[in-house]
């Protein structure tokens, strides 16, 4: 995207983040925003300059449209409206509605194709965007019948220029998708979260990295997911139908408390971890292809930098790390994944270098 003309329309986490990775990228890049506070953050943050109140002065190459969904239709028909650019995208985590209601309003649809980075945060506003925040995630892109050649070329430019994988799928396919692997969720997650709301504080002292981990993305923005969970509000229900089911019948199995249906309950679980080992690790390839070295690391300053070197001397490549916290200690585990051929020689190491590699 070097030497291109990029606007984006809404500064917030996503706008912001693929304005930062598009300035590195040498793209010159314009800033809008209804909200002046957003605006002039995501300029201060080095993003790009604000869009002059006459426009761009010749449409830019590409206008990103990156507003809550119910915005985006319209967003678009102004964009078009203004002559931004000559080619439009949005970022929206739903595809089919906002598709929709943009031929209904009359919107050119053969220069825009619907976009949906498969990145992000809890966190919302331009002070959580990061320029890498795209790097290897797949970025769903969605080309209505009549988009051009030439602006499916500039939005897949866009996602690549952005570190991302582009993922053409149809509309109706990509939102049954995100329904299961995103949206129904993060509704789960907020019905755990839900519940902490009545603890006491013995319960919340208790709390470890487990409900963490399931409760994360419960930070959520309210406004924005109400407006991504109606817009895709039947394929959502569906998985939640199934997941209340699943739900009722562990109840009812462990009120029971008997040994058969003690079985029936880790069906649940071994199910569980099928499903979980088929999440796509790094660049989209399987998890469990990974070893996992542990390390036990005192909480000390370059502990971790150390480590690292310790991989490369080694000529071992970290394909992930995790790391677990010990409450209350000095102390946390570092798992690092590998390929399988790899870690007995990391292990080797680190071992020699002094770290202690349990197994
Ligand atoms: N939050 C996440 O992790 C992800 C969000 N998305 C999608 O990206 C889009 C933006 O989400 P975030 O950046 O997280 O939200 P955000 O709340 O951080 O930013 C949205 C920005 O759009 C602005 N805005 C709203 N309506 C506008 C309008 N009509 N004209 C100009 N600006 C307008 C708001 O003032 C705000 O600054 C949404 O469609 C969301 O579904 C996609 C991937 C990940
Ligand atoms: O925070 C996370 O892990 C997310 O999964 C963020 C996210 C939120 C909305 C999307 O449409 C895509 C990604």
């Amino acid at each position: 995207m070097a030497g291109r003309r990029v606007v984006v329309v809404g500064t917030g986490l996503i706008g912001t983040s693929i304005a930062l990775a598009m300035r590195e990228r040498g793209a010159e890049v314009l800033l809008t925003d209804r909200d002046a506070a957003a605006l002039s953050l995501a300029v201060e943050l080095g993003a790009g300059d604000p869009l002059p109140d006459g426009g761009p002065g010749g449409p830019a190459d590409l206008a990103v449209l990156a507003v809550p969904p119910a915005a985006v239709a319209v967003t678009l028909l102004d964009a078009q409206k203004r002559s931004l650019a000559t080619a439009y995208t949005d970022v929206a985590s739903v595809k089919a509605l906002p598709l929709e209601q943009a031929a209904e309003l009359g919107c050119d649809l053969s220069v825009f194709v619907a976009g949906h980075p498969l990145a992000g945060s809890e966190r919302s506003g331009p002070s959580a965007a990061r320029a890498d925040l795209f790097l290897g995630r797949p970025w769903a892109l969605c080309a209505p019948p009549e988009a051009t050649p030439a602006t499916v070329e500039i939005v897949t430019a866009l996602a690549r220029g952005c570190g991302a994988t582009p993922v053409p799928v149809a509309a109706a396919d990509h939102d049954r998708a995100v329904a299961l692997v995103s949206h129904a969720p993060h509704v789960v997650s907020a019905a755990v979260a839900a519940r902490l709301t009545g603890a006491d504080d013995v319960a919340l002292g208790l709390s470890g990295q487990g409900v963490r981990d399931v409760t994360r993305i419960a930070a959520s923005d309210p406004r924005l997911w109400i407006g991504i969970l109606s817009a895709n509000a039947a394929p959502v229900a569906d998985v939640l139908e199934a997941v209340a089911t699943d739900l009722a019948v562990a109840a009812s199995l462990l009120r029971d408390g008997s040994e058969e249906a003690a079985t029936h309950v880790a069906d649940l679980l071994l199910r569980g971890n099928a499903g979980r080992s088929r999440i796509p690790g790094k660049h989209g390839g399987d998890q469990s292809a990974y070893a996992t070295v542990q390390v036990v690391i005192p909480d000390r300053p370059g502990e971790l930098a150390m480590i690292f070197q310790a991989a490369g001397i080694a000529r071992v490549n970290i394909e992930d790390v995790t790391i677990e916290h010990s409450p209350g200690r000095p102390l946390g585990v570092l798992e690092i994944a590998v390929v399988p051929e790899e870690a007995e020689r990391l292990a080797a190491e680190l071992r020699a270098r002094g770290w202690s590699v349990p197994g």
